[in-house]
């Protein structure tokens, strides 16, 4: 029996990683490897670094890795996009992977977190991927993005204040939010209105291939 698909002799099962689901072949094509390559990295140096913390290892693939890059196709080749507080890389780094012709800037507050991504981005020698330590406040007149990305760092409000001076024209943010997305749509009105954004768009993506599909709200510059 070949072992990597064998429970028992799996090291990364016996590590309690999860498995990669058969969604992930189809979301990342030929460049699964590199995906690959990443969740091993979030696994080990990940953990080790404390960008993620050891209880998201058995829903390493479905809630982080695939869960960010269903919204890829939200983007278009011609996009930079500035994922803000990107951690971990998420959702840069699966974006960049899964769309080899858009430009990412990961932005990223945290000198250590920005190594770990440097390391990473060097090792998949992503050419499309480039990080900035900052905070995107400070970027005001030093970045323009099309596209500002976000998961896990502030409430809608504060997103649209930080990432709206750093969006040109009619550039969008792409925020993912959990299940309580429609009471930061109401906290943000005034936010909305003052930065003249569009109302929010709700995109709710891997409906077919995650067990919880991904909710992104799409709010666009006017
Ligand atoms: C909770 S983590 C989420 C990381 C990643 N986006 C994810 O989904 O796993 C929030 C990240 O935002 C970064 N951050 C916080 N405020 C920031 C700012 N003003 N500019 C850039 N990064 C910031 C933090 O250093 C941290 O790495």
């Amino acid at each position: 029996m070949d072992s990597t698909h064998s429970p028992t002799g799996n090291p990364r099962e016996r590590a309690g990683i999860e498995s990669e689901p058969e969604a992930a072949a189809e979301i990342f094509g030929a460049r699964i490897d590199l995906a690959r390559r990443f969740a091993d990295h979030l696994a080990t140096t990940g953990v080790e670094w404390g960008l993620l913390g050891p209880r998201e290892l058995p829903r390493l693939w479905s809630r982080h890795i695939l869960n960010c890059a269903v919204m890829a196709e939200l983007l278009e080749d011609t996009d930079v996009v500035g994922d803000i507080g990107s951690g971990a890389g998420l959702p840069g780094i699966p974006l960049a992977i899964a769309r080899p012709k858009t430009r990412l800037v990961l932005v990223e507050a945290m000198e250590r977190r920005v190594e770990w991504l440097q390391m990473v981005a060097a090792d998949l020698q992503l050419e499309n991927v480039r990080i900035v330590r900052a905070r995107v406040e400070e970027l005001v007149d030093a970045e323009i993005f099309t596209v500002a990305t976000a998961r896990a760092v502030k409430s809608l409000p504060v997103l649209i204040e930080w990432c709206t001076p750093v969006l040109g024209p009619d550039g969008r943010l792409l925020a993912i939010k959990g299940q309580s997305y429609e009471t930061e749509i109401k906290k943000a009105a005034k936010h909305i209105k003052r930065y003249r954004l569009s109302p929010p768009k709700v995109h709710t993506l891997g409906a077919e291939s995650l067990e919880i599909p991904t909710t992104v709200l799409e709010l666009r510059r006017r």
